[in-house]
């Protein structure tokens, strides 16, 4: 029986195709924010209600954990509005908050949660948790399902102790980042470390072979992968195993890729192993209940320099389309219309975008309003083109009802250049939020609780360990872990091992023996029980009793402050993370922190200023964007200026700043700029030299302060002041008041944190768990 989908509506019609179609090869190509995105989640809500698919079938890769995220809130709405009626013999909007609730959770439970939709690296994690151990490497070494993952920073710090402690090299020559790049390609590559070394004819090169070498014994013994095994792993063990392969071939009937374009050769093998079950993909014709659906845009090709290929995109219906009737339209949908911007902004990236030679010309009509000109400014520095933009924001703020501080945007060339909007967005008292700057999973203290966790759950991650046996001091000295290090690794056993033999403790750690017994009977606590508790309960209460809160408490510094809001903030991280997955464990919350990639996602109600690079702009939008730092030589890349390929790369990354903008769009550049520490004159960019003058003003829509407003001088006589800057200030808070939280209900403030212009406030809530919160952002009132 099939129903009546109401939410087709909301399509147009070669959307519809698409969502519609049921198996075999689909790919929709279309230009920027044609509704590809949206297609591809319309679509998987169709397979299950009309088609009657089971969602533990359906695997969804989306480009980032928030697009994932937000794909599945998508999903749930849509069922909500849809399965009401005949869950409860009433509309969706005429349930009362409780129903709606019960409603959601259904939806969530049966439809929501059992989808697998997320990035390359987090399914694949997740796909490792089940197999690992039936994987092998070359050299024979097996991994089990508690291992590590170790992200970039880690990855590096690990390739640096090889360098400089293990092969004494020196780092300037053999500079850590470029030689775990160097590995990182080579595994791309797929290539084994041996592999490695012969195709290298020179000193470095097989120097690097080596580093390679001895850096895989280290992701071995720690029970640990990078984010580059995370993909390659299962694909050789796909390769290794039938069986597997099999199984997980037979379970996802239905694959959707966003963002094909940006998909490398590790990845692309992934998939195609996954749709065909190993088969030859030319030779693959069993498209009964299977399909493998994906979208994308040659145009937004961006990650070339992480092996990314749009060939792949462009090869689709070569690889999978065999064994079909030679006809385009039963491979590909084209969606032409853009939705998303102003007729004025999609102009101009489409003229800019024709620029390029390697391309496929494709047609992308506005739908809207030519709306206003694209505004342009030229900056004397950087410091008045940060004056500029916040200046911008604020009068577009205050003039206009609909805007947030969520409405805007701000986008660079690299991540160096949010300082001086920083700097000017603190000073101005405005809400705003690094996306991928710096991450804060990368934080030290975040760094060391993570370790904590993971030398629980992963007894073999040494380098977990090393992090936390001294943090905070206890009094074991380098002397005493460098012989139990050795040891162990003469032993060849993992360091816990060494630490949980008292007798090998007495012996080696001299007179550290008795602290380094009691660091590993606090650690065995933990490790007799976590699996019996909840992830957040075991975070706090190890970082209570390991003395590391406590410690931070007593250096009474702004820093050891910050890092113990940090620490509170990773708290609230697990929490948010147990209830948003229902019976999430231990090792599910650390596999998610290692592949997050910002806080930001993880503060709720945080209606802030966006800041970020183009490159993670990808498949967003914003009403208001500033796409700041047009310069030659800065975007432009100045590598990229005299190498057309790399230049048409970066036209492609300003065509994707310039189609986030839904509303207005500003461009903004510096006639001097310091950057690498010094100060430079600039020249703007070719690219908005290439950009028609007719859709360009330079009569900015508000009249120029000539300074930044001070918090107080901004809220000008009659202003709408939305937020609340005064309840923005230690002085109005104090610890005892006692709070309503809309989500979290009545609380009593434990701590004031405040650092420059910025303050929080811990509260412990009476229905239990503790929060930082903003209260100028939260929605919180004072009860006291
Ligand atoms: N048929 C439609 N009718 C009205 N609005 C639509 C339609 N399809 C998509 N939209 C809206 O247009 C905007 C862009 O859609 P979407 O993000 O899916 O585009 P996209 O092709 O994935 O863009 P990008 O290439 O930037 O990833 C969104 O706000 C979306 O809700
Ligand atoms: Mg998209």
């Amino acid at each position: 029986m099939t129903q009546t989908i109401d939410f087709l509506s909301h399509l147009n019609s070669s959307q519809r195709l698409a969502v519609e179609h049921f198996c075999g090869p689909l790919l929709v190509v279309a230009g920027a924010g044609s509704g590809k995105t949206r297609a591809l989640t319309y679509r998987i809500a169709n397979l299950i209600l009309q088609h009657r698919v089971d969602p533990e079938n359906i695997l969804a890769v989306t480009f980032t954990n928030k697009a994932a995220r937000e794909m599945k809130e998508r999903i749930e709405k849509l069922f909500a509005q849809q399965l009401s009626v005949s869950f409860t013999g009433k509309p969706w909007e005429a349930l009362n908050p409780d129903e709606q609730t019960r409603v959601r959770s259904r939806i969530y439970k049966t439809y929501i949660k059992p989808l697998w939709v997320g990035t390359f690296h987090a399914l694949c994690a997740k796909i490792l948790r089940f197999d690992i151990n039936k994987y092998k490497d070359e050299k024979g070494r097996s991994w089990n399902q508690n291992f590590s993952i170790f992200d970039e920073s880690d990855a590096q710090s690990l390739v640096k102790q090889i360098v400089t402690q293990q092969l004494n090299l020196d780092d300037k020559k053999f500079n850590h980042k470029s030689v775990r790049y160097a590995i990182s390609n080579a595994k791309n590559q797929g290539l084994s470390p041996q592999e490695f070394e012969r195709s290298q004819p020179n000193y470095r090169g097989r120097t690097i072979a080596q580093v390679y070498s001895l850096y895989q014994d280290k992701l071995a013994e720690n029970n640990a992968l990078d984010f580059d095994d995370l993909i390659l792993v299962p694909v050789q063990l796909f390769q290794q195993n039938e069986q597997i392969l099999a199984y997980w071939h037979r379970k996802f009937c239905h694959i959707l890729v966003d963002e094909y374009q940006d998909t490398n050769r590790t990845q692309y093998d992934l998939i195609r192993l996954l749709v065909t079950g190993g088969v030859e993909s030319s030779a693959f014709k069993d498209w009964q209940n299977r399909s493998i659906f994906v979208v994308g845009d040659a145009d937004q090709s961006i990650y070339s320099f992480r092996m990314a290929d749009f060939t792949i995109l462009m090869d689709f219906q070569g690889d999978f389309g065999d064994g079909l009737p030679d006809d385009d339209t039963r491979t590909m949908v084209k969606l032409e219309e853009n939705y998303r911007s102003r007729e004025n902004i999609l102009q101009a990236a489409n003229h800019l975008i024709e620029k390029n030679t390697e391309r496929i010309d494709k047609v992308l009509k506005p739908t809207r309003d030519p709306g206003s000109p694209i505004y342009y400014y030229q900056a004397e520095d950087e410091q008045d083109e940060a004056e500029f933009v916040v200046q911008q924001i604020r009068q577009l703020q205050r003039n206009t009802e609909a805007e947030n501080w969520g409405d805007f945007a701000i986008l660079y060339r690299t991540n160096a250049q949010s300082r001086p909007l920083e700097e000017i967005l603190v000073r101005s008292n405005i809400p705003y939020h690094v996306v991928g700057g710096l991450k804060f999973y990368d934080r030290k203290e975040v760094k060391d609780a993570l370790a904590y966790l993971r030398s629980l759950v992963n007894p073999a991650d040494t380098m977990s360990l090393l992090r936390t046996i001294n943090t905070p001091r206890r009094g074991i000295g380098k002397a005493t872990i460098d012989n139990l290090v050795n040891a162990a690794s003469e032993l060849g056993v993992p360091l816990w091992e060494m630490l949980a033999d008292e007798t090998s403790v007495q012996t080696l750690a001299g007179r550290s023996a008795k602290a380094v017994l009691k660091f590993t009977q606090l650690m065995s606590q933990f490790k007799d029980n976590w699996r019996d508790r909840k992830a957040s309960e075991i975070a706090q209460a190890i970082m209570e009793e390991s003395g590391y809160i406590q410690d931070l408490k007593s250096q009474g510094t702004d820093e050891a402050e910050n890092r113990l809001q940090n620490v509170f903030e990773l708290f609230n991280a697990i929490l948010q993370f147990e209830e948003e997955n229902l019976d999430a464990t231990l090792e599910d919350f650390l596999a998610s922190a290692s592949l997050s990639s910002d806080l930001d996602n993880l503060q709720e109600g945080q209606e802030s200023v966006s800041l970020m690079t183009l490159h993670s702009a990808k498949g967003l939008e914003f009403p208001v964007v500033f796409l700041v730092g047009l310069e030659q030589g800065l975007f432009p890349n100045f590598r990229s200026i005299d190498d057309p390929a790399s230049l048409e790369e970066e036209r492609r990354l300003c065509y994707v700043g310039i189609t986030r903008a839904q509303e207005q769009l500003f461009l903004t550049h510096a006639r001097s700029r310091r950057l690498w520490a010094t100060r430079e004159p600039a020249v703007s960019s070719q690219f908005l030299a290439e950009l028609p003058t007719d859709l360009l003003s330079n009569s900015v829509p508000s009249k120029r302060f000539t300074t930044v407003p001070s918090a107080e001088t901004a809220k000008a006589p009659g202003a709408k002041t939305r937020k609340r800057p005064s309840a923005n200030t230690p002085q109005n808070w104090q610890v005892g008041d006692r709070v309503l939280h809309t989500t979290f209900g009545v609380g009593n403030v434990t701590h004031i944190f405040s650092s420059g212009t910025k303050m929080s406030i811990a509260v412990e809530f009476s229905g239990g768990g503790r929060k930082i919160l903003d209260p100028a952002i939260a929605p919180l009132q004072r009860l006291t």
